[in-house]
């Protein structure tokens, strides 16, 4: 697997090594000896998800408050997502930037977000399976969300407004300005 830091510090992308043959593909999806030397995170991932949605789904801005915030480490299965994750951490110099990356079934790159990070991805083909590692426990009670289109993060979806498809809960999400006001 290689490992390689992005600009939002303890945020990394990983490439498993895709073995592939007459039969079709082998890879280790997660190998904590290996994540641990490459990353030097120590995760104690607790709870795997698994999502499907259809093109033009948009999970998100997602995190979890306080002791019950969460570190993911996220892949697509089947099809391809844009993934998106921002800084939400109060003494990052990197705070309110974001992170982008295509993360699809072809090359099976991951994506290592770490606790502080609101996360959210928009999904590019139908039939898409996101799974991914969370080192906390799922509280509904923690839960907070930024909308998509929050003016400050200024995220680019590259994809058409009305054919998005965002759960009830997510069209309602706060700007992150509201956060900043509490
Ligand atoms: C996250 C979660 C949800 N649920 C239940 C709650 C609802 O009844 C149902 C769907 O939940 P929700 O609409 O919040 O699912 P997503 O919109 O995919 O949320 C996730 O999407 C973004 C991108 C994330 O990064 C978070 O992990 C997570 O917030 O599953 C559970 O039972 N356990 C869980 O861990």
């Amino acid at each position: 697997m290689t490992v390689e830091e992005t600009y939002l510090k303890g945020c990394f992308t990983i490439t498993p090594k895709v073995i592939k043959d007459e039969r079709g593909y082998f890879f280790e999806s997660f190998n904590k000896a290996q994540f641990e030397a490459q990353t030097g995170i120590f995760a104690n991932f607790v709870q795997d998800n698994q999502s499907q949605s259809s093109k033009g789904v948009l999970r998100g801005l997602h995190f979890q408050t306080g002791k019950y915030s969460q570190a993911k480490l996220v892949r697509v299965i089947t099809g391809s997502v844009l993934d998106v994750c921002v800084d939400l951490r109060q003494e990052s110099l990197t705070f309110g930037k974001h992170f982008s990356i295509v993360l699809d079934a072809k090359v099976n790159k991951q994506l290592y977000i770490p606790k502080g990070f609101a996360h959210g991805f928009l999904v590019l083909e139908d039939h898409t399976i996101f799974s991914y590692k969370c080192d906390n426990y799922y509280n509904k009670a923690s839960e907070k969300g930024i909308i998509y289109n929050d003016k400050t993060l200024n995220i680019d979806w590259n994809f058409p407004t009305e054919n998005l498809i965002l759960s009830k809960k997510d069209k309602a999400l706060p700007t992150l300005e509201t956060y900043l006001n509490e």
